[in-house]
């Protein structure tokens, strides 16, 4: 890009500039540096002025009308542009690349060179001000490849420069709106083609992230790998393992992404690292929200899992913690060892302090890394190194007098990578109060560097001088009110009173220059002074110049060892995590779980760790329950039946989330728990208990039913809370009914089924690996008491009236509805449940084909009552249709 201004009618030439520097930039906000200010023109200042709530003006004309403009400090621009991008905005920023001098020197008119120096997206954010400091920022590059005729496979690069975090996977097509929702990437940047697959539009429709499509033309496998190769300095790519088509097209992509948005600022990434397919257990992204994983359903952090049980004391910890609970492990050795690492600092108190003191000291040593690499680095971020790595070294040495299980004894080993002598050089160096930038100088420590301390001597020798003068020039004139003083305009100047000023320019001072004459008084140049003061300046300058090479000397020492101060910032990460976990573990007397390959799943003392935190609070005290799915060749299904707001969500969720920490290789909410490793969990509401999710829509129930009866498996655990309710009871029922026989027939996984239709607890007699349980409550005196414990066997009725009174239903209504019910209940006691189930053909005992759906459950020929029923559609009545309904039915009862 260049300055030359285009020729463009009635444009200033720097217009001409900002136009032809926006015209390169059309999809970002475009800012451009003039002095201390970034400015906006055109409809960037009208969109930046809405959305910032700044001041629109307006700066010349073009083509006859008023050129919009709205400006942001320099200062602040790093909240201004935090608020931009959160709006999903992109901001091009633009600077000045030679100083006026340079710009002259082609022509008395030109302007001086701009250029943009970088784009600030969501998914390439480096500032500590622009990030959340417990979340990853990432940049989910996606490729794919042809697998068969039929499928494709997506390689996925998630990347976070604010870390240098780089890594690839590959996942099954079905498998990728789960690692999406796994990975929770800002920004997402894939081919125009995959963008434009018909298929996939829900995805980029759905996600938070910003989606990014680039041209195929720019994707192409041969400038992938170079782009890899380039960015690593490495001649093939062998040595990083074997990578997959799809997914060196992805890290492709990612990379180009980032040379379009730094600008010739090359990036400082980890070598990339391989996950290896199914390493993880998938967890699609409505289980993630439906479990409230790490953001509630209305989408706060606050009240999550992750909440509930981050007990990290850095940001790289909080990070890291938020990653295993995306994205819990599948290896068993691995698990184990995470589980022994957080057993050691649970039995031993005084190194779990010792060590969590350390970390709590320790500061973000990747991010502060990673703007040093990218030359966008501060004083600040030095001194983050300097603590942080001094921090590592304490803690190494702490860690190296024990006797380490595995998983502890690898962190130990990576922190003792840290290089003591640049430690210790950032020490040497670094001043204890630093300022933001490095522009503003003053943090190089006194005694570190000779020809600073000497010109920082000049410059205050010099003020000495300047006093030592005014003390000369005052006797010589005889005005003790004599001053030398310093402004912007002049510089050093002195300053006398008007009459001793008419002296002095009738000849008492001889080399005084007169320079202004004010109301009372007159200012003076001398030689002697224009000399010291060009001292005085050169001093400073020189200063911030010797400050400044020292500042690039100490950068290049760090980004030399970058490699290893990475991994130290990833144990000192990996140690906080394992602290956390046995922090928690104590305090609440969690327990280590026992994992292996079977298909247990047994759970004695089970809790929610987010109920159980706010019953605590509120004083109350929670009921810990058990559950058993255990199975030798598949799992045990377990329908719970209960009444309203008797617990059976919570009962249901705490054992998902039991399943979630223990492969995250946390300890787990229980007295107990044995789990055989779980492939996948399923996690889903029937659609009226979902409304928070935007879209409870009974559509929206089936299809992610229909994702779970053909996805899971028998290592897998699937919790149903409900399914089926969104729509007429008997289509409910059905499809309830239905389902349940798919998973105990053709899935074989371990299940939580819970349910309002009381008709399914007959289905234990024929599905052998099916259980009936339900939550126990005591009467007293016609209210009900939830006792929220889970015992074998079959809710009795479901109180519905009685939580409907408990919710302050007014009495004439309840006590209305309790005749209804009545009424009801014996019309119903002809066809009883048990007939309904006999009715229908076992689908088990169908043939391999795809079983025919069960015939709807038809009424007598002569029960009219009951016919009136079916024929209702309670979900489609407004209330004073149902109301109707209700008296045409009793009517109707009534005339026999
Ligand atoms: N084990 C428990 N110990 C103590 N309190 C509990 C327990 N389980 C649930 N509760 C309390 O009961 C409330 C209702 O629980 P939950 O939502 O799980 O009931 P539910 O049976 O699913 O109700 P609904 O059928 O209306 O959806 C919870 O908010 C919690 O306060």
């Amino acid at each position: 890009m260049t300055s030359s201004p285009l020729d463009i009618p009635g444009a200033t030439p720097m217009m001409a500039q900002y136009i032809e520097i926006k015209a390169a930039n059309p999809d970002c906000l475009l800012f451009y540096r003039m002095g201390d200010f970034y400015e906006l023109f055109f409809e960037d200042a009208e969109i930046a002025s809405r959305a910032l709530g700044i001041v629109l003006t307006k700066r010349g004309k073009h083509g006859g009308a008023d050129i919009p403009m709205c400006g942001v400090p320099l200062e602040r621009a790093d909240d201004y542009l935090h608020r931009l991008i959160a709006l999903g905005h992109r901001v091009a920023v633009c600077q000045q690349t030679e100083d006026a001098a340079e710009a002259k020197k082609r022509g008395p008119k030109s302007v001086v060179r701009r250029e943009v120096i970088r784009l600030v997206t969501p998914g390439t954010l480096t500032e500590d001000r622009l990030l959340d400091p417990t979340r990853a920022n990432l940049l989910l590059a996606i490729g794919r490849r042809k697998v068969s005729d039929t499928r494709d496979a997506y390689g996925l690069a998630a990347l976070d420069i604010s870390t240098g975090r780089f890594s690839l996977s590959e996942v099954e097509g079905s498998e990728l709106a789960a690692a999406i929702a796994r990975h929770e990437p800002r920004e997402i940047v894939l081919s125009e083609v995959i963008h434009a697959d018909p298929g996939l539009a829900k995805l980029w429709r759905e996600t938070k992230a910003a989606v990014v499509p680039l041209a195929q033309g720019e994707l192409e496998p041969a400038s992938a790998e170079r782009r890899i190769r380039e960015q690593f300095g490495v001649k093939t790519l062998d040595g990083f393992g074997h990578f997959s088509r799809a997914e060196i097209a992805a890290a492709g992509a990612a990379l180009l992404y980032l040379e379009r948005t730094q600008l010739g600022t090359r990036v400082p990434l980890s070598a990339p690292s391989r996950e290896a397919t199914g390493a993880t257990l998938a967890i699609d992204a409505a289980t993630r929200a439906n479990l409230e994983l790490t953001r509630t359903l209305s989408g706060e952090r606050k009240g999550s899992l992750l909440d509930a049980i981050d007990r990290t004391v850095s940001a790289g910890g909080a990070r890291l913690l938020a990653e295993h609970l995306a994205g819990p492990l599948t290896d068993l050795t691995k698990i184990g060892r995470r589980h022994d690492a957080v057993a050691f600092l649970a039995q031993d108190g005084a190194l779990r302090v010792q060590l969590r003191d350390a970390l709590h000291a320790a500061p973000d040593i990747a991010r502060a890394l990673s703007r040093i690499g990218l030359n966008r680095a501060g004083p600040r971020d030095l001194a983050a190194l300097r603590d942080g790595l001094a921090a590592a070294a304490t803690i190494s040495e702490r860690l190296s007098c024990e006797d380490l299980p595995d998983g502890l004894a690898r962190l130990a080993r990576r922190l003792d990578k840290a290089d003591r002598a640049l430690t210790e050089e950032l020490a040497a160096a670094l001043s204890d109060d630093l300022p933001l930038n490095r522009r503003d100088g003053g943090f190089v420590r006194a005694g570190y560097h000779a020809e600073i301390d000497e010109a920082r001597l000049l410059g205050q020798d010099s003020r000495k001088v300047i006093a030592a003068l005014q003390a000369r020039y005052a006797e010589a004139t005889g005005c003790r009110t004599l001053r030398i003083k310093h402004n912007n305009v002049l510089g050093y100047y002195i300053e006398v009173p008007q009459a001793v000023g008419e002296a002095c320019l009738k000849g008492l001072m001889q080399d005084f220059v007169h320079r202004q004459t004010m109301v009372d008084a007159m200012r003076f140049t001398s030689v002697e002074l224009g000399e010291l003061e060009s001292k005085i300046a050169g001093a400073s300058d020189r200063v911030l110049a010797l400050e400044s090479a020292v500042f690039d000397a100490l950068s290049a020492r760090v980004s030399e060892g970058a490699e290893a101060i990475a991994d130290i910032a990833e144990a000192l990460s990996g140690l906080d995590v394992a602290a956390s976990h046995a922090e928690l573990a104590v305090e609440l007397a969690w327990t280590r779980p026992v994992i292996d390959e079977s298909l247990a799943f047994e759970v004695k003392g089970g809790r929610h760790p987010v109920v159980e935190a706010a019953l605590t609070k509120a004083g109350e005290a929670f009921i810990a329950n058990a559950c058993d799915l255990s199975g030798d060749e598949a799992g045990r299904i377990r329908l719970v039946t209960g009444p309203n707001m008797g617990g059976k969500s919570t009962f249901l969720r705490q054992n998902a989330l039991i399943a979630v920490l223990a492969q995250m290789g946390a300890f787990v909410p229980a007295a107990s728990a044995r789990l055989g490793v779980v492939d996948r969990l399923f996690s889903r509401v029937g659609a009226a208990d979902d409304l928070a999710r935007g879209h409870s829509t009974f559509m929206v129930e089936m299809v992610e039913t229909a994702a779970i009866l053909n996805q899971a498996t028998r290592r897998s655990l699937v919790v149903l809370d409900e399914i089926g309710r969104g729509t007429a009871t008997f289509d409910g029922l059905s499809i309830a009914w239905a389902c349940l026989e798919h998973l105990h027939e053709k899935n074989g996984c371990r299940a939580l089924f819970a349910t309002h239709f009381h008709e399914l607890t007959a289905l234990s007699q024929r599905l052998p690996r099916l259980d009936n349980a339900t939550l126990k409550v005591a009467e007293d005196r016609g209210d009900v008491v939830f006792l929220h414990e889970v015992v074998p066997g079959v809710a009795e009725r479901s109180y519905g009236l009685q939580v409907a009174r408990l919710a302050g239903l007014p009495p004439s209504v309840v006590a209305r509805a309790g005749a209804i019910l009545k009424g009801l209940e014996s019309s119903e006691r002809e066809r009883p449940a048990r007939r309904k189930i006999d009715d229908l053909p076992l689908f088990a005992s169908l043939a391999a084909a795809p079983p025919p759906p069960p015939e709807p459950v038809k009424p007598e020929p002569d029960d009219r009552l009951g016919r009136l029923i079916d024929d209702l559609d309670p979900d489609a009545l407004t209330p004073r249709e149902a109301l109707d309904a209700l008296y045409r039915l009793k009517k109707e009862r009534a005339a026999g």
